[in-house]
């Protein structure tokens, strides 16, 4: 999943950095912050009802929907794809460590 996005935020750059002609990418780029931020929300919107009506196939199309909208809006806003993952992957080993201090805590 992570080249997949990888080589989506590239496509993402690409077309902030060369406008094309019928790009949804170049439109949202047009429209500024504010449309890209409402997408996100709609988007966030549609992916909770998927998930409140259970339908798996559905629920994974509309978060690769809010993936997307997110993309543009790291880029809009200079975020790389590595800051995200540095972040993340800090937190995994910060929240492991935490983990297994305490279960050393309790088993000592
Ligand atoms: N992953 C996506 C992607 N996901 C969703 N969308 C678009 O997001 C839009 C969301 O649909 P909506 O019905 O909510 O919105 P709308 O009514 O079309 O438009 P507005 O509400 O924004 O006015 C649709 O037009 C989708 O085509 C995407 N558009 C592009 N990509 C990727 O971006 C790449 C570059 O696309 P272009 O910039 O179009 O060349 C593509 O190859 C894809 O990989």
């Amino acid at each position: 999943m992570q080249d997949v996005i990888k080589a989506l935020y590239q496509v993402v750059l690409e077309r902030k950095a060369q406008p094309q002609e019928g790009s949804y990418t170049c439109y949202l780029f047009e429209q500024g912050v504010d449309k890209i931020l409402k997408k996100v929300g709609e988007e966030s919107s549609e992916v909770i009802i998927a998930a409140k009506n259970g339908e798996n196939h559905d629920t994974a199309n509309e978060i690769c929907d809010l993936l997307y909208h997110l993309l543009v809006l790291m880029a809009e806003q200079g975020i790389s794809v590595e800051e995200v993952n540095a972040i993340l992957e800090q937190r995994r080993q910060k929240i492991g460590n935490l983990k297994q201090f305490h279960q050393t805590d309790h088993n000592s």
